[in-house]
């Protein structure tokens, strides 16, 4: 069934009040849209944990610098909804961003330590435009579970800091990130790449899987490891914005992998114009 489209925050309160008084619970997923099979594995998801998922589709010009691809963001509204049908949600909010941010609007949601190395120091202000939408998304929804990738590993983190600092309530689950075939992580952005731009962007994923074998032949420092992810990018004439081996809670960086404390390789690299990202475990 065609989900039902929501474009006001006042239509979208209405339609909480009246399911919290049906008494089902709400899945929500944020989403920016250009749908692909990453957001509808946390829609499916979504319908395992909860009775009605509701996915928001905005493009929130608050998270982009100015200098990033806010104007050229893909879009599909059409084949989004019919994707979202498919994966069972039953509303989609689609707000305009006035609509979002009124006239007025003057406040915002600033997550500290774990959102200001990585992508967070590469993209001044991206972390507070995220944490302010999803923010009023979650207060707006009342959601009991929301569901977000892995794929955009920090921007996790940053989520559940908000949600646990702010005393919101709602559960947070990240998903496993969904690949193509060939290791490509899954990405709306992935439609800027021309086909010799798709082919080198595997050495995203072919450097962390190098990572993880170096580490099973019994390498532990953090130097070593990165250096065979460094390798694969410079190889494929990919440029490095930063490759680091971090605590996969803190996010801070380490100098090795050591017994009982996560790690992740996280990784962003350009492809041409285009900015991919991808993170993997690294360990047992
Ligand atoms: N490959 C993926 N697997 C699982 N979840 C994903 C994947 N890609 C995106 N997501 C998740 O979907 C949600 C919405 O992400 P978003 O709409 O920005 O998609 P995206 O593909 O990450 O886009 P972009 O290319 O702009 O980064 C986020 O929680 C994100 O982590
Ligand atoms: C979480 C999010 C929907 C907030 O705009 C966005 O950052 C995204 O799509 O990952
Ligand atoms: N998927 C993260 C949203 C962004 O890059 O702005």
């Amino acid at each position: 069934m065609a989900p039902l489209v929501l474009r006001t925050v006042a239509e979208t309160a209405a339609w909480v009040e009246s399911l919290r008084r049906s008494g089902r619970s709400l899945a929500l997923v944020p989403t920016m849209g250009y749908l692909h099979e990453g957001h509808l594995s946390l829609m499916r998801e979504g319908r395992r944990r909860a009775d009605v998922v509701a996915a928001s589709i905005f493009v929130n010009p608050t998270q982009f610098g100015p200098n990033e691809d806010l104007s050229r963001y893909p879009r599909d509204l059409e084949g989004d909804l019919a994707k979202c049908a498919s994966a069972g949600a039953e509303a989609v909010f689609t707000p305009e961003p006035a609509e979002m941010y009124p006239p007025g609007f003057q406040t915002s949601v600033t997550v500290g330590e774990v959102s200001q190395g990585l992508c967070g120091a590469r993209r001044p202000g991206h972390f507070q435009g995220v944490a302010t939408v999803v923010t009023k998304l979650l207060c707006l929804f009342k959601p009991r579970v929301a569901l977000f990738g892995e794929k955009d590993y920090q921007q996790l983190q940053v989520i559940r800091a908000l949600e646990r600092d702010l005393s919101l309530g709602v559960e947070i689950v990240g998903m496993p990130t969904v690949r193509e075939p060939d290791g490509l992580a899954m990405s709306s952005r992935n439609a800027y790449l021309s086909p010799e731009e798709r082919h080198r962007a595997l050495a995203l994923s072919r450097g962390m899987a190098g990572a993880q074998a170096l580490y099973q032949g019994g390498t532990r420092e953090a130097a070593a490891l990165v250096d065979v992810v460094r390798r694969e990018l410079a190889a494929a004439g990919l440029r490095e914005d930063y490759v680091e081996l971090v605590d996969a809670t803190t996010l801070k960086p380490l100098s090795a992998v050591t017994p009982g404390l996560p790690a992740r390789m996280i990784v962003a690299a350009f492809a041409g114009k285009t900015r991919l990202i991808d993170n993997q475990p690294i360990g047992g």
